[in-house]
Order: structure tokens, then C-alpha cells, then sequence
């Protein structure tokens, strides 16, 4: 018989088997949705397939296990291991396989190329003439330098107008000078920086004849090509253990007084010529490109972190069985009590919503650089720029607390590492600080917001972009019966007056003589809550858009159930913002309540295949909770084995120390 859950296996666990027999829609299907497209969904299995037959790529001991040393070891030699296999497991110039490869081998702890991919690439893509592409793209395309982009400094990284590493123009040689002037400048986290990477992109003040230009990019080569040791004038090492990411060397970095060539400040959009005159770009942030990037690939991935959590813990749950409900000679698993449903099953609706805003945010930066290479037309910065902000910022939050609430969920064996949570906990949570630290990055969104409810109070509501058109629009009650445009309707509604509240208060505070940035900061809580529930409405129109366009019906109605979930949830959520004027009542609470619960019993018996369609392989994984077959109890015990302390029945600390202690006890 065909099942529709394509996870199904002779020999696995029965509970999780009879989960799977459930599924109401096929797992190849939906994973199609997930990924985008049935070729990448297809080449996803293909090339984990593919890998699970080159033992070289196989982790050589349980990641937990490895101290720091060999944690970057071992990442190192799998990434030359993957290097020989590379052209015959994908195809190279696929974006979406290579990225699939290197989360399957690679995993999520970092290594010398992640940043060389994420940022220093792109960077150059965004940032460099055609004549640095020349010299520059195909040699770090083919590897022959590996590089970092390297910004964030000791002293500041939110603030990029204070960075202190300066790059002073000296006509009569064509030189800058990269220079950093005091212990604060020394650059201080970047990625790869530490021990990997050969060349950067670094972000330094451009001086030309005493005058600050503010931060402009340069592509720098840090050490030798022959021996990788540094190039005299650079100070470069590695920052230390961090809360994850500790396959990676994220590293620091000093300059005395370098010289670069004047040829290496990326200079498609703004240069200096050979006099000094400097040429100013078409926009005066077109040097953060390389940053709405990550910041516009940060949802899907994010989605897809929250989806490894969840993969696990909703797994686990369907074979973990403790304690009873109605029959008293059965455990029941714990998938069926309706708090660890509500605990879990918001979050799968959450990891798929975050899944579909970052599609629609990677495609809006890709139509961005277009227009930006190919006629310098840079006019969907700012929106992009704002949407992504808040995206960020709201995402990586709720991914947080969704894969706590999964470690959680999973009760002692959550906290155990052989779970991986905390590991992917840790990736996750960086996210809330990289790519702009939350709240700064909310408060950008704000000012975007705040521009909108002025442009409507003065009359101009014409000019709001689509986004923010809801700002300009009359308050209507809402029937909460009629579907998801009704719950779009109350959240605008709740998002609409938090943001005209924070204007008319900052505005306030400006009318009583406050000074601009005083007035902003009095208001800076209601400013963020009013970017929060302005993304979170995008996010809840995204999810509706992209549920209505599946064409599979019993894939779209198992998408319906997690929406109706999702809209309910977010709106009890948010639930104090409408009760505050009374917009909601406490019936229409009750309702809302009484949806949610009928939510979570329409979605229980797909649960582990909602999970099984992102279709994480056991290596990705690397949890013995969430392990496709749910063979747990026997292979927790193997994993506790095969930990170093139990190589010998005495340790040696034992042996010095906590024996002495014992026998002077005894005397
Ligand atoms: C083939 C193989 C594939 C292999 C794949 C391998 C995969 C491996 C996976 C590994 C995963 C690893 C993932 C880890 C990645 C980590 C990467 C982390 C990298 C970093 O963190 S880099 C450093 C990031 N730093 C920041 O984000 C700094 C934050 N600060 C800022 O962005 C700015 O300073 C800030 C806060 C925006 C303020 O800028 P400022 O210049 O001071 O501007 P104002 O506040 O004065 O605003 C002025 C005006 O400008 C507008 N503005 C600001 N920024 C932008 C922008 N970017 N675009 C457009 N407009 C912008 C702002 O809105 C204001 O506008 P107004 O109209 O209001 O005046
Ligand atoms: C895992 C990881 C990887 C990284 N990789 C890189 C990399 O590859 N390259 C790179 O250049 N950098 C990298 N960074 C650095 C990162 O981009 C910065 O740490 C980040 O931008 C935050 O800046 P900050 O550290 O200066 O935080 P701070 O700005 O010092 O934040 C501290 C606190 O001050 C608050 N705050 C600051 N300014 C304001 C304001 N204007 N209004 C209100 N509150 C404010 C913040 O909200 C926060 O609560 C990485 C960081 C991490 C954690």
C-alpha cells in the first residue's frame, strides 16, 4: 500500500509509523511548497542520498563531543572532502542545491567558507566595477582566495557612522591607508576572519584630505597566498569560544598603517579619483548591500532552523508515551496532550509563514540588484530596507522561543545535547544580534513607519506604498467568522492605531520641546511594538497569499488548518492592543480561544508529517531525539557511551583528587 507520508520504513518505530499512516496529504508534495519547486524539493533528497554514500562527508564523532580545536578541524577537512566532490553531487551554479550540500555536510556550527559564500561574494557582486569583477569575482568564485567581510568593530557595530578604522586617501602614491587607531577600532567578529580567510572585505571611514566620507567597503588581502601567514601591518586572530558557531574561527583584526592600492575600494557606485575628487553614490546606503542581503535570506533560514527544532521535537513526542487519559491500562504519547500541541504545533505554522515571507524577501532583493547594476536605479532600497529590518528582527525573536519551547517539549532529553536543540538554539538566537541587533533594526523600521503616518497627516496618503496603505485606511469593525481577510482586516486595524499612537506621542514630545532624537527615544518602546505588529501583519498576508496559490488540494487544506492556527493565535496574541479601546470584546476572545483549540485537533494527526515535509535528513539533524526511524531509548544509551568520560570505569581526576578527599574523610 502507498502511504502518503513518503517516510514511512519497515523496522521503524510503530508509534511514529502510525503517525505517518495518518498523513492526509504526500510529504513529496508538500515539501515542493517548502522548498519552492519540485526540482529542488527532488534535488534536496537526491543529494543527501548521494552524500549518505561517501563516508568521507560523515561527521567522525558526535559534533557535542569535539572540543573547539576540533570542532574547526574537522570542519575544515570536510569542507576539502566536499571540495573534490562537489561537481558530482550538484550542480555548482544552483544556489539552492549548494546550499542544501553544505547545511546537510557542513551542519550549522560553522566553517572557513560561510561567510566567504554569504557575504564576501555578494559583497563583491553588489559592490565592485566590472573591472574588480574582472580581477577579483572568479578567483573567489574558484576559491583561490577565501574571504570575510569584516565591519563590526570592538567598540561599535550597530553605529556604522562611528567606525573608527580609517582609509585615508594619499594622492601622491594612489594609496589608502588602513589604519586602526585605538584599541576600540580593532574589527571584532566577523566570521571566518580569525584563522581562514586570506582576504576581506573590510568596511573602513573613508578620509580624504581630512574629511570624513563615512563607512565605504574594500577588498583587502590579509595574509600571504603561499604560507597564510599575515602580511606585516595586519594584527589577525581568532575571538574565542562563543555560544555557538564554534566550528567557526569569527575573528579580530588590526591594521598599522596598510597600504592598498586605490583600485581596491569597491567602486561600482562610488569612487575616488586618482586626485582625491571623490564620486558619490546613487544612494547614500548603497554600501550596505551586502547586508540586506543576509538580512533578506534570514527568514527562510530561520524557518528552516525553527523546522530542525520542531522536526525533533514533534518527532520525540510521538515516541516518548508517559502518563494516561481516558484508558488507565495505556500511556498515552505526549503528542496528544493538548499543551504540548499548543506548545508545538503555533510553531510549525510560524516555521512555515517564515519559510514563504523569505521567498518573497530574497526575490525582492534579487529584482534590487538588477536594477541596481544594470541602470543604477536604487528607488526599492528604502522599503526593502524597512521590510526587512522589522522581518529579521520579528523572526529570529519568535524562532527563539520557538525552539525553547521545542527543547522544552521535550523534557529532560531536550537539555541533554544529544537532542542538538540547544546547538540550534544558539545558531538561531545569533540572529537576533547579526545583521543589526533587534531593536536597533525595529526602530529602522519605525522610522519608515512613523514617515508614512506623517505623509497621511499631511494630506499625501497617495504617495504610502502598498505595504503601509492600511495607514490611510478608515476603522471598520470586523465579523470574525468570514476568514482569513477578517483577521488581515482586525490585525491592520490594532497595527494602524499602535503606529498613529507612537506618532501623535513623539510627535508630542517634539511639540513640548523636546529635541528630535530625545522625543525618539521617550517613544522607542511603542516605536518597536509598532513595528512588530506591522510585520507581523506582513507576515500574516504572506502566509494567506502563499496558502491560497497551492494548487494541491490536500496539500492546501493541511496549510489551510496550520493558517486558520496561525491567524488565531497571533490575534489572541496581540489580543490586550484591541481590548485597550474596546475594538474586540471578550465574546469575540472566547471565539477566537474555541478556534485555536479546534485548530490543534485538525493538525494532530498530521503533525509528524507537517515536520517529515522539510524533510531533513538524520545527518542534518544530528539529534538522537529526532532520528527519521524513532529508534530513541537504545540509541541515547549508545550516544551516553561513547562520551570520552567513559573510556575508563576511574578517571584520572578521580584517582588525584576525589579519592584523597574521600580516604581524609575516612581517617
Ligand atoms: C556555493 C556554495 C554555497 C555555500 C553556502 C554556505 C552556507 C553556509 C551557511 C552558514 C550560515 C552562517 C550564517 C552566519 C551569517 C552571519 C553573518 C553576520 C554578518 C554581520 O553581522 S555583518 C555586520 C552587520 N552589521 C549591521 O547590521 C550593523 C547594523 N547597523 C546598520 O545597519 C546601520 O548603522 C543602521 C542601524 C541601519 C543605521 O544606519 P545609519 O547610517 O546610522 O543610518 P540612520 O539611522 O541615520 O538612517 C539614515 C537613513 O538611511 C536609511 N538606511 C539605513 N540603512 C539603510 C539601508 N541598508 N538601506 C536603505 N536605507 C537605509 C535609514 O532608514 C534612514 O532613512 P530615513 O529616510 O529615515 O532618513
Ligand atoms: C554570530 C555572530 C556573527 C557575526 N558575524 C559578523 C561578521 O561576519 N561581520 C561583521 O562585521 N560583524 C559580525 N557580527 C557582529 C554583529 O553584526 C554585531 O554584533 C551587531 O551588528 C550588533 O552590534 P553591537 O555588537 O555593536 O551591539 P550594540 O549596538 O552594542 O548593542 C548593545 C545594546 O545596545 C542597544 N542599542 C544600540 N544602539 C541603539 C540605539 N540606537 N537605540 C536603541 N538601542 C540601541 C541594542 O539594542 C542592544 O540592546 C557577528 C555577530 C555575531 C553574534
Amino acid at each position: 500500500m502507498a502511504f502518503l507520508n513518503k517516510e514511512i520504513r519497515d523496522g521503524d518505530n510503530q508509534d511514529l509509523t502510525e503517525e505517518r499512516r495518518t498523513a492526509t496529504f504526500d510529504t513529496d508534495k508538500m515539501a515542493e511548497v517548502i522548498y519552492g519547486s519540485e526540482k529542488l524539493a527532488r534535488r534536496r533528497r537526491e543529494i543527501s542520498h548521494a552524500v549518505s554514500r561517501i563516508p568521507e562527508l560523515a561527521d567522525s564523532r558526535p559534533l557535542p563531543f569535539l572540543d573547539r580545536f576540533e570542532k574547526v578541524t574537522e570542519g575544515t577537512r570536510k569542507l576539502s572532502v566536499l571540495d573534490r566532490h562537489l561537481a558530482e553531487l550538484i550542480d555548482v551554479n544552483d544556489n539552492g542545491e549548494a546550499l542544501h550540500l553544505y547545511h546537510e555536510v557542513m551542519g550549522m556550527e560553522g566553517h572557513p567558507l560561510a561567510l566567504h559564500e554569504v557575504m564576501f561574494v555578494p559583497a563583491l557582486i553588489g559592490q565592485a566595477s566590472d573591472e574588480q569583477y574582472e580581477k577579483w569575482l572568479g578567483r573567489a568564485k574558484r576559491r583561490e582566495i577565501i574571504g570575510c567581510y569584516a565591519q563590526t568593530e570592538l567598540g561599535h557595530g550597530s553605529n556604522l557612522r562611528k567606525l573608527e578604522t580609517t582609509a585615508t586617501y594619499t594622492p601622491s602614491t594612489q594609496e589608502f591607508i588602513l589604519h586602526t587607531p585605538t584599541i576600540t577600532a580593532l574589527k571584532w567578529w566577523p566570521g571566518a576572519l580569525g584563522k581562514s580567510s586570506n582576504y576581506a572585505v573590510v568596511v573602513a571611514d573613508l578620509i580624504i584630505k581630512d574629511k570624513s566620507y563615512g563607512p565605504h567597503p574594500f577588498i583587502v588581502q590579509l595574509r600571504d597566498e603561499k604560507t597564510h601567514q599575515p602580511l606585516p601591518g595586519i594584527t589577525v586572530g581568532d575571538i574565542g569560544p562563543k555560544m555557538a558557531f564554534n566550528g567557526g574561527d569569527n575573528g579580530y583584526l588590526g591594521f598599522d598603517n596598510f597600504r592598498i592600492p586605490r583600485e581596491n575600494l569597491l567602486n561600482r557606485h562610488s569612487r575616488v579619483e586618482a586626485d582625491g575628487t571623490y564620486v558619490r553614490p546613487p544612494h547614500a546606503k548603497i554600501g550596505h548591500s551586502a547586508m540586506i542581503r543576509v538580512r533578506s535570506h534570514m527568514a527562510t533560514g530561520q524557518g528552516w532552523l525553527l523546522g530542525h527544532a520542531l522536526t525533533i521535537a514533534i518527532r520525540y513526542s510521538a515516541v516518548r508515551i508517559q502518563g494516561f487519559l481516558e484508558d488507565k491500562s495505556h500511556e498515552v504519547k505526549v503528542l496528544d496532550y493538548q499543551t504540548q500541541q499548543h506548545r508545538l504545533f503555533p510553531a510549525i505554522a510560524r516555521a512555515y509563514a517564515f519559510i514563504f515571507c523569505g521567498f518573497e524577501t530574497i526575490r525582492l532583493y534579487d529584482q534590487l540588484i538588477l536594477d541596481m547594476n544594470s541602470n543604477g536605479n536604487t528607488s526599492g532600497m528604502a522599503d526593502l530596507h524597512a521590510l526587512t529590518s522589522g522581518l529579521k528582527s520579528v523572526v529570529t525573536h519568535f524562532v527563539g522561543q520557538g525552539i525553547e519551547q521545542a527543547r522544552m517539549a521535550c523534557g529532560g532529553h531536550g537539555y541533554s545535547m544529544a537532542s542538538y536543540i540547544s546547538e540550534i538554539y544558539g545558531v538561531a538566537i545569533g540572529g537576533c544580534t547579526y545583521e543589526g541587533e533587534n531593536m536597533v533594526m525595529l526602530l529602522q523600521l519605525a522610522r519608515y513607519l512613523v514617515k508614512s503616518v506623517e505623509l497621511v497627516k499631511s494630506g499625501k496618503a497617495n504617495q504610502l506604498g502598498p505595504m503601509v496603505a492600511y495607514l490611510a485606511v478608515a476603522d471598520h469593525k470586523v465579523n470574525l467568522a468570514t476568514g482569513p481577510d477578517s483577521y488581515v482586516k482586525m490585525f491592520q486595524y490594532i497595527s494602524k492605531r499602535q503606529s498613529w499612537k507612537a506618532t501623535e506621542k513623539f510627535l508630542k514630545f517634539m511639540e513640548n520641546g523636546d529635541s528630535r532624537d530625545v522625543a525618539w527615544n521617550k517613544t522607542a518602546v511603542e516605536l518597536t511594538r509598532a513595528s512588530r505588529l506591522h510585520t507581523r501583519l506582513y507576515i500574516m498576508e504572506t502566509f494567506i497569499r502563499r496558502v491560497e496559490s497551492v494548487t494541491d488540494i490536500p496539500v492546501k487544506s493541511a496549510l489551510t488548518d496550520l493558517l486558520n492556527l496561525h491567524l488565531n493565535y497571533e490575534l489572541l496574541d496581540v489580543a490586550s492592543y484591541a481590548l485597550e479601546d474596546g475594538f474586540m470584546s471578550s465574546n469575540q476572545m472566547d471565539f477566537i480561544k474555541n478556534q485555536l483549540y479546534s485548530s490543534l485537533e485538525k493538525i494532530r494527526p498530521n503533525a509528524v508529517s507537517l515536520v517529515d515535509s522539510f524533510q531533513f535528513s538524520d545527518m542534518q539533524l544530528r539529534s538522537v531525539l529526532g532520528r527519521r526511524d524513532g529508534h530513541v531509548y537504545q540509541n541515547l544509551f549508545d550516544w551516553a557511551k561513547s562520551s570520552p568520560l567513559n573510556k575508563t570505569d576511574v578517571l584520572p581526576s578521580v584517582t588525584q583528587y576525589l579519592k584523597p578527599m574521600m580516604e581524609k574523610a575516612k581517617l
